[in-house]
């Protein structure tokens, strides 16, 4: 079966500093990869070259079996390609429905006006704020902000969802309405790519995990075997999590 996503030697330098070098893996079709290491190991750059938000200096990325890397990120939303932000990014003059449409609006299956408001009422209800459809997203909590980002993301239906740090900043119960909400998406058999710090939620979410340290990618396999990987101990976990 063709894989949903083939990284293959993917290359970001800025000048003399390579921040994904020669990394290669693939993301099974429903199959929910963490992208996990170090700060500044690569893991946005990684994401960035996936959306297209930096073109890669060298290598190839596939969707579907299908060359993307090279194309604009506008393009490879088009693909099928969502994501969030590690620093959340909405649009914070319009409202959370507003927000969302334009996920509708400019995504895989492109929706305009009822059309993509009904499947943002949709995302809306989804993420639980569903009663909030309205309320202006300068005036919402992060958690909400962050929320309102997913929903965005989801509108447009994508084949591959893309979440930079999305449990990031959340307090304890939050963080498990977050893991529940991404749990439930991997059930519905999204194939997902998550950049995550929050160790229990790799533990409890994903099938795999690909590891990075300084721009390589240094484990990737089945989450217990790869956190008890020496070398991924040492360069990122540290003796108090092995
Ligand atoms: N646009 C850019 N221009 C120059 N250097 C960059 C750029 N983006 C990232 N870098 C550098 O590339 C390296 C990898 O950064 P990146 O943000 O991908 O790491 P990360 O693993 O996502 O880190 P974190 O966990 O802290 O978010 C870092 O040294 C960073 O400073």
């Amino acid at each position: 079966m063709t894989a949903a996503l083939s990284i293959r030697a993917a290359r970001k330098a800025f000048g003399g500093l390579v921040a994904v070098n020669d990394v290669s893996f693939e993301v099974k079709q429903g199959e929910l990869l963490g992208l996990i290491g170090p700060n500044g190991s690569g893991k946005t750059t990684m994401l960035n070259l996936i959306s297209g938000a930096l073109p890669p200096t060298a290598g190839e990325i596939l969707l579907d079996g299908r060359r993307i890397s090279g194309l604009p990120a506008h393009a490879i939303a088009r693909q099928g390609v969502s994501r969030t932000f590690q620093l959340v990014r909405v649009l914070p003059s319009l409202d959370a429905e507003e927000n969302v449409m334009s996920g509708a609006v400019f995504g895989h299956v492109r929706l305009w006006g009822e059309d993509a408001r009904r499947v943002a009422r949709v995302m809306l209800d989804r993420v639980g704020l569903g009663e909030r459809a309205h309320m202006p997203v300068a005036a919402m909590t992060y958690i909400d902000q962050k929320r309102v980002e997913l929903a965005r993301a989801l509108a447009a239906n994508p084949r591959v969802l893309l979440l930079d740090e999305w449990l990031a900043g959340l307090n304890p119960s939050e963080l498990q309405i977050g893991i529940s909400l991404i749990d439930e998406l991997r059930h519905e058999g999204r194939t997902i790519v998550m950049v995550e710090h929050v160790m229990d939620a790799i533990r409890s979410l994903c099938d795999r995990c690909v590891v990075m340290s300084s721009g390589r990618m240094i484990a990737e396999g089945g989450v217990a075997e790869t956190l008890s990987d020496p070398e991924v101990v040492r360069a990122y976990l540290g003796d108090d999590d092995a």
